[in-house]
């Protein structure tokens, strides 16, 4: 690369930009602002066209993302129908899921926001009701049981209180054995798990935190939440016109700090490092401490709702064992095999494994 290139890299965005200067251009020009000026100064205009295109963007896919609206056109319900056809009720399949299981392990794997808790405005409030907390129990004695979150793992634990499970909070960067024994981690091992990929970013995350909460303090119902190794953005309360300048104000903080991504789920825009670590990896590494990686007879079923949780479908779909469930009550693009419409079904789903499995296991005892 000459002298003259200029490279503008948008690291937010993924733009990255080289000016190769034409041949007629290669002098510059004695005019002030020479061209090597007057391109960066188009190519950022560039990036800022991008940049709102970007912010558009998310904007958008947030709403799609979260449908407040049931839509009732006849070319939704086609749609609906024929998205129902590719991705079939997990109630409905679930001797066809049992059979599937056959002679395999099974483990569960569970996202907690909008799969375990309902979707609620205040974050600090995603409370899991009793009867979900009591099905996870019984669940987590007939399976290895592991809750997958964005949230900081400490919050989650709060919230779902069984010392049985394994956890991996602040999407999967931040991962914890059982400290309460069950049959599948009586030698204690569980317990030393302990994983955490990005404790580098500790302090940067912080910084940003801070930096996010006084931007956004001018947007009314914006809030910020620490999740430890990533945070969010919440947009939920904010009013619709003003998601824009709320994106906005996200990116400009963002901009000073190339190592930290921008992802988005249901009404939020999440802040995480740029290590190539998320839910789907998270679970290979479950696996792996479990003992069960290379196994053929392992049978993984990741449950969860949002658009992070497809790393973990898709790590499914590649290794070809287990399924994904999306929850959701709207066709989505999505790479889970099957679907559940609310957490309420995802329970019902849940009670259905544990009664298969009582049953199979006395069935055995029988013979
Ligand atoms: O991986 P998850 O367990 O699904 O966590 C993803 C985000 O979940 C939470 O936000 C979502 O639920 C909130 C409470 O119902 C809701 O107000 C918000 O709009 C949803 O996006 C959590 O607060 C975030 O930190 C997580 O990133």
């Amino acid at each position: 690369m000459t002298q003259q290139n200029v490279v503008v890299s948008d690291t937010k965005s993924g733009v990255s930009l080289t000016v190769f200067p034409t041949p007629a251009q290669k002098k510059p020009p004695a005019a002030p602002g020479g061209y090597i000026s007057i391109s960066r100064r188009r190519v950022l205009k560039n990036l800022e066209i991008n940049g709102d295109q970007r912010i558009n963007a998310w904007v958008e896919s947030m709403r799609a993302s979260s449908p407040t609206h049931l839509k009732s056109a006849p070319s939704f319900s086609q749609e609906q129908n024929s998205w129902i056809l590719h991705h079939p009720s997990a109630l409905d399949m679930f001797d066809q899921i049992i059979d599937a299981s056959k002679g395999k392990q099974i483990v569960m794997f569970l996202d907690y926001d909008g799969t375990l808790s309902p979707i609620v405005e205040d974050p600090d409030r995603a409370f899991m009701s009793h009867s979900m907390r009591k099905t996870v129990k019984k669940l987590a004695r007939c399976f290895p049981t592991a809750i997958v979150t964005g949230r900081c793992k400490d919050k989650v634990y709060n919230f779902v209180q069984l010392a049985e499970l394994y956890y991996a909070g602040s999407h999967g960067m931040d991962i914890k054995g059982p400290t309460r024994s069950s049959k599948y981690n009586k030698d204690s091992k569980a317990e030393a798990i302990l994983f955490q990929p990005a404790s580098d970013f500790l302090p940067m995350i912080d910084e940003v935190y801070q930096q996010l909460v006084e931007k956004t303090k001018s947007t009314p119902g914006a809030m910020v939440e620490n999740n430890k190794f990533c945070l969010s953005v919440h947009f939920r309360c904010v009013d619709e016109k003003k998601w824009s300048d709320l994106a906005r104000q996200v990116k400009s903080v963002l901009k000073d700090y190339p190592k930290l991504r921008l992802t988005q789920g249901r009404k939020v825009l999440e802040i995480r490092p740029t290590i190539k670590w998320d839910k789907g990896k998270a679970l290979e590494f479950l696996l792996e401490s479990l003992g069960l990686a290379n196994c053929s007879d392992v049978f993984p079923v990741y449950i969860g709702d949002d658009r992070s949780d497809e790393d973990a479908f898709k790590k499914l779909r590649d290794r070809g064992q287990g399924f994904g469930i999306l929850v959701s009550k709207f066709p989505k693009d999505t790479s889970a095999s099957y679907s559940l419409q609310e957490p309420n079904e995802v329970m019902s789903f849940l009670q259905r494994l544990v009664e298969w499995k009582h049953m199979s296991q006395r069935a055995r005892s029988r013979v």
